[in-house]
Order: structure tokens, then sequence, then C-alpha cells
């Protein structure tokens, strides 16, 4: 591909990201591979630079542009070598033209950036692995230039792009990919052997797992989620994590209660790390800044507070139920926790010790800027005895 081919090839993808982000479509990264697999032509250095183009268009704009072609003419009115190449050649764009419309530089979207800037949400992110202490210690593990993560006790950083699926220790279960964010709010949850436990968002199992190595897999954990994909993929990855004291249950999303009967004050621990905003792994996804609007951030929070409600119904008295979400929003975080108390006379917000974030209202905050980690808010909340 010519260059020119190859800045038309990142307007062509950068408008389907676009549309994806307006009308909750596929993301970036699903966009870009869709789009090389039918255009065998593109060698690898051809993706490598067209994928670094959407990406630095994506990053460049905290709002979402109008257009594929307004997102990358804004970021050629920053680099003159890719202006150069709107010179209107075959499979090129055409010239950029007076007062053509282009997309405006802002690290988050406009309507945030009261709440959001100065976090870092544009900082590379880390890749963050989580030692399975059910199998081995930190130090066992001797993968090339992985160094300690500098907060989180069992966690390791490595260089960008290693496959870490390939790596044996993944294979075998002695590792798994969490940020260290994630780590640090899961220690934050404080489970213990022989609790019984109810992860109520686990999707995956991400925590699930974590979880279950802090309570050196003794006592139960209920794994629960409304989306059937997502949980189907927590059994194989306990199974790897030698994990045995996990069972699932899937949700019906608005009724989540009916499968929840026999938890009803059951449970020492409940964690709801709720369906949120996403806005501390704006890192990670840059293009989700584009996703969200004020109608699709109120729903979130009215969710939130719905699934804190039946949450709290399973825990024991005295027990714990442990807001988490992994956004820096007030509106999820500190002011979804001091709701719940106020709705919930006699519960009271535990302290919280970790190695990293600060007080934040009843809970306690992470964020990329002073701690090098996704951002993430946490608070405990204790039931009444
Ligand atoms: C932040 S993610 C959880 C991530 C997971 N705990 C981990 O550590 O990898 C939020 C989860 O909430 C789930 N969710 C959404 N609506 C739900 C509902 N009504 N009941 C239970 N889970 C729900 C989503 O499917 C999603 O998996």
């Amino acid at each position: 591909m010519t260059p020119q081919a190859r800045a038309q090839a990142a307007i062509d993808i950068l408008d389907e990201v676009v549309a994806a982000a307006r009308d909750a479509g596929a993301a970036a990264d699903v966009i870009v591979q869709r789009y090389f697999r039918t255009r065998r032509y593109a060698g690898s250095k051809d993706r490598r630079a067209v994928r670094e183009l959407v990406y630095a268009a994506i990053r460049r704009s905290g709002e979402r542009p109008d257009s594929g072609r307004a997102a990358l003419v804004g970021l050629a009115e920053e680099q003159p070598e890719l202006a150069a190449l709107f010179d209107g050649s075959m499979h090129g764009p055409p010239p950029i033209a007076a007062n053509e419309a282009s997309a405006g530089a802002s690290e988050v979207p406009l309507w945030l950036a009261p709440q959001l800037s100065g976090f870092g949400l544009l900082d590379r992110a880390p890749l963050d692995l989580r030692v399975n202490r059910l199998k081995a210690k930190r130090a066992d593990i001797t993968i090339a230039d992985a160094a300690p993560t500098p907060h989180a006790p069992d966690g390791l950083r490595l260089p960008e792009g290693v496959q870490v699926e390939k790596l044996p220790e993944w294979e075998t279960g002695l590792i798994e990919v969490q940020d260290e964010g994630s780590q640090l709010v899961t220690l934050a949850c404080a489970a213990e052997p022989g609790m019984k436990v109810v992860d109520f968002c686990a999707g995956a199992g991400g925590k699930t797992l974590g979880l279950a190595a802090q309570m050196a897999d003794r006592g139960v954990i209920t794994a629960c989620d409304a989306d059937r994909a997502r949980l189907s993929r927590l059994a194989p990855r306990a199974e790897r994590a030698g994990v045995t004291i996990v069972e699932t249950r899937l949700l019906d999303g608005g009724r989540e209660s009916e499968a929840l009967g026999d938890l009803i004050g059951a449970a020492d621990l409940v964690v709801v790390d709720a369906p949120c905003s996403g806005t501390g792994t704006w890192r990670r996804n840059p293009e989700a800044r584009w996703r969200l609007t004020p109608d699709r951030l109120a729903r979130v929070v009215a969710l939130q507070a719905r699934l804190l409600d039946v949450a709290a119904e399973l825990v024991k008295p005295g027990g714990v139920l442990v807001h988490i979400v992994c956004s820096l929003l007030d509106e999820e975080g500190v002011g979804q926790a001091e709701a719940f108390l106020a709705r919930h006379p006699g519960w009271a917000a535990e302290p919280i010790a970790l190695p990293a974030g600060r007080p934040h209202g009843p809970g306690l905050r992470l964020t990329p800027s002073d701690d090098g980690t996704d951002g993430f808010f946490v608070a405990r909340l204790k039931a009444p005895c």
C-alpha cells in the first residue's frame, strides 16, 4: 500500500469506529481486524502503519468526531507529513479543503472535562499479571523482563507486546492477566478462607479468581452474571487456576433475585463489581470516550443502585458488601456509596487499607496519574449486626 492508501484506509476504519461508538457497535480492535481480514493485499507493515494512524486519531480526540476523515484531518493539522498525504493521488484521500471541518484535540469529552481531566487517562497502560498464589509465589516466576508491580503483592509487570497466552506459566495457571488496580480492589474485599462469598457481577471471573486465591481455595464463591457468554468463560479459567470453590449462576437481568433466594442473608461478603462507564480504563480503550453519553451514564448509574440494593439482601448481619467501579466519575463511585448508605440505615462504611490509592468519601480511589493503575473506586459497606 502507498502511504496515501494507508491514510485512506485509516479514514475508512475510523468511519466505522465513529459509527460503532454512536450505535453501540463493535470495539475499535475488532473493526481493525475485520477490515484487514478482507484485504489480504495489506502486508504486516501496512497493517501496523494503518493501526497506528487509527489509534493516534482516536487518542487525540476526546469528543466523538463527525467522521473518520474529520478525525484524520485533525491529526494531520499536527503532523505535516500526514497532511502531505492528502494529495488526491490514486487510493489516497482528496486534498484538504480550506476551512474543512476537523476534529478538535482533547483528553476527554468536554462534558466530562471538569471531572476527568488530569488523571492520565491517555497514558500508556502497562501489561500486568497476577501470580496465582494457589500455585506459585511471585518470586518463583521467572518470565523475561517481568518486574514486580509497585503496590500489589502478587503482581508482575511485563513489557508491552508480550503474548501472555503463549507463556507456559499462563497455560498451567500460574499467572492471569489482571491490571494492578484490579488486583488491589480485589484485596480490598478481604476475602478469607472458609467464607461464603457472592461475586455478583463476576463476568469472566477476573476478580473471582483473585478472591479464590485470597481464600486459599477454601469456602465457597457463587459467581453470578447476567451475561451468559462472559460467565461461561469462568469455568475453564478456574480449572486452569486450580480453583475448585466457584459455582456459577446465570442471572436474569431485571429479575436477579429470582435465582438467589437461597442466599438471602447468608453471605459473609458480597462483591458488586458493577457495570459502569469504564472511564477508569480509557487508557486501554480510548474510543470508549466516544461511546459515553449523559443518557448512557444515567442508565448505568440507576442500574448500579438497583444491583447494590439486590446484592445487599444477600449479606448476612455484620457481613460486608463491596462496591467496585472501574470509573473515576463520582456519580458511580463515592455518590453511589453515599446514596446506598442513605437508603440503608444501620449500614456503615469501613476504612480500607491498601498500599495505594487515597480515601475518597466512604471509599478509596485509585487513579492512573497517582497510582499507575486503571482508575477504580472501591467502598466496603458493613451490614448492621
Ligand atoms: C465490570 S464488569 C465485571 C468484571 C469482572 N468482575 C472481572 O473482574 O473481570 C460488570 C459485569 O456486570 C455484568 N452485569 C450487567 N448487568 C448485570 C445484572 N443485571 N446482574 C448481574 N450482572 C450484570 C456484566 O455482564 C459485566 O460482566
